[in-house]
C-alpha cells in the first residue's frame, strides 16, 4: 500500500479564541427554542392554552399514543449527562459538560431534524441519576445518555432501559461501537482479512471500549482474539486490580501484561482512552497493513503523522474532523434516533445497531456526491485506505441510515408504528435536510479545487482579518487584506488572530502597481468629470477603488467589501471600476434557505422600479444564477395579483415581462404574474391548471426593489430563513458587497461565493 497518500490535516483547525468567540457571540450558547404555532391572537391563546389545550389533554389521557400526534414528544430527544467523562477530558462535572451536550443537541437538529434539549444532572450517585431520568419519560421520544463514566454508565443505562418504554441509548457506548465497527468492516475488506482470524487490541475499557468489543464479538470476532487494556495494562484472566464485572467479562487468558506487549502482531488497534496512549514503537510492532482507530477526543491516542513516521501501510482513523477517516459517533446518533423515532421504536436493539453499522459501511463504498468531496478539499474520495467511512456532511446519511434502522426495528418487532412505504419514507427523510448545508458545501468544494486570490478590501477591520484568516486556513485561496501593514498586524495580534500562509497585506499607498491603477481609473472616469488628481486620491485612499482595480487588472480574482459602508455607495464605487459583463444586466439576488427548500429572489439590490424589459432581464440573470448553483430554475414573476386578478397598474409590467420572455424563447420554465403563495404552494397553484410551472417556483422575480428587499428581510427576521445576499450578478469580474457590520462567517461565505464567481 505504498501508494497510500500521506495523511494530512485539512487546515480548518481553529484557535482557542475562535472556539470561545463562536460560543459567546450573539445569544450565548448554541441553541434556542422556537414555537411551531403562532401565539398571536386571543384565539391562538385559547387553542394553545386554556381552554383549548384541555382537549388534547383528555385525548392523551384516554390514549397515550396520541401524545405523538398532539405534542413534541415524538421528535424530541434529551441529551443527558453528569459530566463524569467529558470527551477524553475526564470528570469535569455537569456544568462544564453543557457545551458538549448543547453541541449534541444541535447536531441532532442539523443532521436529522430531531429536536433535542440538553439536561445536565448534578449528581454522581447512580440511583439519584436514574431517578432523575426515569420520571422524564413522558416528555421525550428518546434519551441519549452522554459522557457518563464507566462503570456507572452501564448500570444507569441498563436500569433506565428496563424502567422506560422509549429508546435509552448511551451514545459513547453504542454510537461509538457502531461507527467503529462500520469502519472496521471496510478496513477488513480493504486488507483482505477475515474477522474470525483477526486480532484486535482495544485500549480503554470504559463506556466506549466495552461496547466496541461487544459489538465486534457480536459481528463474529472470537473472544480470544480480543485484548482489552486500561490504565493498569492488559485485562487478563485473574487480574484483580482496577477490575469490575464488565471488564471481567472480557478478561483474556494471555501472558501479555502491558499495552506494548499486547500490540505485538496485532491487526487492529481501537483507542478509546486518552491522548498519546499509543507510541510509534507499538505501531511498528503491529502486523502488516495494520488498522489503527485512535478515537480519543479531542486528541487521539496517536496522530496520523506519528503513524506515518513509522510505517506507510496503515489504515488510520481518528475521532477528529480535520483528518481523513473520522470515526466519530456524530455519524450515528442523529440518524439512529431519527429511524427509531419514526417507527416509534420502544428500544434501540442489537439488530438496529448492526443495521446502522452495515449501512454506514456500504455507503462508503459507493460513489460520492459533490458535498462529500467538500470535506476532502476538493479531492473526490474513493473507497480506499483514506476513505473507509462516510463524512458527516454526506447528504446520503439522512436517507440511508434511518431507513436501515427503521427497517431493522420493524423486522425485530420493536416498531410501534411500522413504515408502510420505505421508498416514500426515504424521500421524506431527504426533505428534512437543512439545504444550506448542501448549497454552501458544494460551493466551498469547487473553490477549494480551484483556489483564487480574493481581495478583502476593508483589511484593517477585525472581523475582516478574522474572515481572511479563516478563508486561508480553509484553503479556499489567498486572502489579500488592503490596509496599513502595521495596523493590520496590531489588530490581528490584539484579537489573537494569526496572520498565516495564504494571507497577503497590501498597502494601497505603497503599492508598486499604483501608477497603472491610476491610469486605468483615469481612462475610465476622465469624461465623467474626474481629474487625474481625483483618480490618484481614489486609488491611494479608497480601498474599494484600489481593490476593485486589482481585480479589474487581473492582480486578484475577486473582492469582498462593504462591512464599513452602505451598500449603494459601495456599489456605485465598484461599478466605476468594473463593467457589466457583455450581454448581461447587473442585478442583486438573494438565496433564501428555509427548512427543506431553497429559493432565489431577484432583484434585491439594483433596479428600483424595473420596466417589463428589465424584469425579463432580471429573470434571465436569476435563472442563470440558479443553474450555476445547481438548481433547476422555475421562475415565478411575482406580483400582488395572479393572472389578472385583482387588476392593477404595477402588475402590468410583470405581465409584459412574461410576454417578452415568451418572445425570447428562453430555456427555462417561467410564468406569471402570480402571487407568492401561488408560486410556492402547489395547492394554491392547482387553482390555475394552465400555469406553466411544473412545480413550486425556485426563482422568485419581484416586481420591484422594495418588495424584494422587504420580503427577504421579513423572511429572515420573522420566518427563520437564512438569507445569503444580495449577491451581485452580471458584473464582468466577481465582486460581492457585504451588509454593514457583517460577521466573519458571513464574510467568508461571501468571499467563497465571489471566488466561485457565482455572479
Ligand atoms: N470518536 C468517538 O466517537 C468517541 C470517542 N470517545 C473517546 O473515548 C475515550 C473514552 O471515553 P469513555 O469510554 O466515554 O470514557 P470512560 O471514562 O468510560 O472510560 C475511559 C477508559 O479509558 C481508560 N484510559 C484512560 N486513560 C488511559 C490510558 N492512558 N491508557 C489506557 N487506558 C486509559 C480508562 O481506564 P481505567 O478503567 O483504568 O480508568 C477507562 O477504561 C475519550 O477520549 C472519548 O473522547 C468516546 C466516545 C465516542
Ligand atoms: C464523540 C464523543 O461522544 C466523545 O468523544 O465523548
Ligand atoms: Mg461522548
Amino acid at each position: 500500500m505504498n501508494d497510500t497518500p500521506k495523511p494530512s490535516r485539512s487546515g480548518a483547525a481553529v484557535t482557542d479564541q475562535d472556539a470561545l468567540d463562536f460560543h459567546s457571540r450573539g445569544r450565548p450558547g448554541k441553541l434556542e427554542i422556537t414555537p411551531t404555532k403562532p401565539m398571536a391572537t386571543q384565539r391562538d391563546l385559547s387553542l394553545a392554552y386554556s381552554p383549548g389545550v384541555a382537549v388534547p389533554v383528555k385525548a392523551i389521557a384516554a390514549d397515550p399514543s396520541l401524545a405523538f400526534d398532539y405534542t413534541t414528544r415524538g421528535n424530541l430527544v434529551a441529551v443527558i449527562s453528569n459530566g463524569t467523562a467529558i470527551l477524553g477530558l475526564g470528570n469535569l462535572g455537569p456544568l462544564a459538560s453543557k457545551p458538549v451536550m448543547e453541541g449534541k443537541a444541535v447536531l441532532f437538529k442539523r443532521f436529522a431534524d430531531v429536536d433535542s434539549i440538553d439536561l445536565e444532572i448534578d449528581t454522581e450517585d447512580v440511583d439519584a441519576f436514574v431517578n432523575s431520568v426515569r420520571y422524564l419519560g413522558p416528555s421525550f421520544g428518546g434519551i441519549n445518555l452522554e459522557d457518563i463514566k464507566a462503570p456507572d454508565c452501564f448500570v444507569i443505562e441498563s436500569r433506565l432501559r428496563e424502567l422506560m418504554d422509549i429508546p435509552v441509548f448511551h451514545d459513547d457506548q453504542h454510537g461509538t461501537a457502531i461507527i467503529a465497527v462500520a469502519g472496521m468492516i471496510n478496513a477488513l475488506h480493504l486488507t483482505g482479512r477475515d474477522i474470525k482470524t483477526t486480532r484486535l487490541v482495544c485500549n480503554g475499557a470504559g463506556a466506549a471500549g466495552i461496547a466496541c468489543i461487544e459489538l465486534v464479538k457480536a459481528m463474529g470476532m472470537p473472544s480470544e482474539n480480543v485484548l482489552l487494556c486500561d490504565t493498569k495494562g492488559v485485562v487478563y484472566q485473574g487480574r484483580t486490580e482496577g477490575m469490575n464485572q464488565w471488564k471481567s467479562a472480557h478478561a483474556t487468558p494471555t501472558d501479555a501484561r502491558t499495552l506494548e506487549e499486547a500490540m505485538k502482531g496485532a491487526d487492529i488497534f481501537f483507542g478509546v482512552s486518552a491522548k498519546g496512549a499509543l507510541t510509534g514503537e507499538m505501531v511498528r510492532s503491529m502486523a502488516p497493513r495494520p488498522i489503527i482507530f485512535a478515537m480519543a477526543n479531542p486528541d487521539p491516542e496517536i496522530t496520523p503523522e506519528e503513524v506515518a513516521e513509522v510505517r506507510d501501510d496503515a489504515i488510520m482513523a481518528t475521532g477528529r474532523s480535520d483528518y481523513p477517516n473520522q470515526v466519530n459517533n456524530v455519524l450515528g446518533f442523529p440518524y439512529i434516533f431519527r429511524g427509531a423515532l419514526d417507527v416509534r421504536a420502544r428500544t434501540i436493539n442489537e439488530p438496529m445497531k448492526i443495521a446502522a453499522a452495515k449501512a454506514l459501511a456500504e455507503l462508503a463504498r459507493e460513489d460520492v456526491p459533490d458535498e462529500v468531496a467538500a470535506a476532502y478539499q476538493g479531492v473526490r474520495p474513493r473507497f480506499g485506505p483514506q476513505y473507509i467511512i462516510p463524512v458527516p456532511f454526506d447528504p446520503r446519511l439522512l436517507s440511508e441510515i434511518p431507513a436501515a434502522v427503521a427497517q431493522a426495528a420493524m423486522d425485530s418487532g420493536v416498531a410501534g408504528k411500522p413504515i408502510p412505504d420505505m421508498a416514500a419514507y426515504k424521500l421524506q427523510l431527504s426533505a428534512r435536510r437543512d439545504p444550506i448545508v448542501g448549497t454552501l458545501a458544494r460551493i466551498y468544494e469547487r473553490v477549494r479545487r480551484n483556489p483564487k486570490r480574493v481581495v478583502f478590501a476593508e483589511g484593517e477591520e477585525e472581523q475582516v482579518i478574522r474572515a481572511a484568516a479563516s478563508f486561508a486556513a480553509q484553503k479556499l485561496g489567498t486572502a489579500i487584506l488592503i490596509g496599513r501593514e502595521d495596523i493590520v498586524r496590531d489588530t490581528a495580534a490584539q484579537a489573537g488572530i494569526e496572520i498565516r500562509d495564504g494571507i497577503e497585506i497590501h498597502n494601497a499607498r505603497l503599492s508598486k502597481r499604483n501608477p497603472d491603477y491610476i491610469d486605468n481609473l483615469y481612462a475610465r472616469l476622465q469624461r465623467q468629470g474626474y481629474l487625474l488628481r481625483d483618480c490618484q486620491r481614489l486609488i491611494n485612499t479608497d480601498r474599494n477603488y484600489f481593490g476593485a482595480t486589482m481585480v479589474a487588472l487581473g492582480d486578484a480574482d475577486a473582492m469582498v467589501t462593504g462591512v464599513t459602508r452602505n451598500y449603494s455607495t459601495v456599489l456605485t464605487d465598484v461599478r466605476r471600476v468594473i463593467d457589466t459583463r457583455p450581454g448581461h444586466r447587473v442585478i442583486g439576488v438573494s438565496i433564501v434557505l428555509v427548512r427543506g427548500r431553497t429559493v432565489v429572489v431577484a432583484d434585491t439590490a439594483v433596479h428600483d422600479m424595473p420596466s417589463g424589459e428589465e424584469l425579463a432581464d432580471i429573470a434571465e440573470e436569476a435563472a442563470g444564477f440558479a443553474r450555476r448553483l445547481g438548481y433547476e430554475p422555475r421562475v415565478a414573476m411575482l406580483a400582488y395579483s395572479t393572472f389578472g386578478q385583482p387588476e392593477g397598474e404595477r402588475s402590468r409590467h410583470v405581465r409584459e415581462a412574461v410576454q417578452i420572455l415568451d418572445r425570447r424563447r428562453v430555456d427555462f420554465e417561467f410564468d406569471g404574474e402570480m402571487a407568492a403563495d401561488v408560486a410556492l404552494n402547489p395547492k394554491a397553484m392547482a387553482a390555475y391548471p394552465f400555469c406553466r410551472l411544473s412545480g413550486p417556483a425556485t426563482v422568485l422575480v419581484m416586481p420591484a426593489f422594495h418588495s424584494a428587499s422587504i420580503s427577504t428581510k421579513m423572511m429572515q427576521e420573522l420566518g427563520g430563513a437564512t438569507v445569503i445576499g444580495p449577491l451581485l450578478v452580471g458584473l464582468d469580474k466577481p465582486v460581492q458587497i457585504l451588509s454593514l457590520g457583517a460577521r466573519d462567517s458571513d464574510i467568508v461565505n461571501m468571499a467563497a461565493l465571489a471566488a466561485f464567481n457565482v455572479g
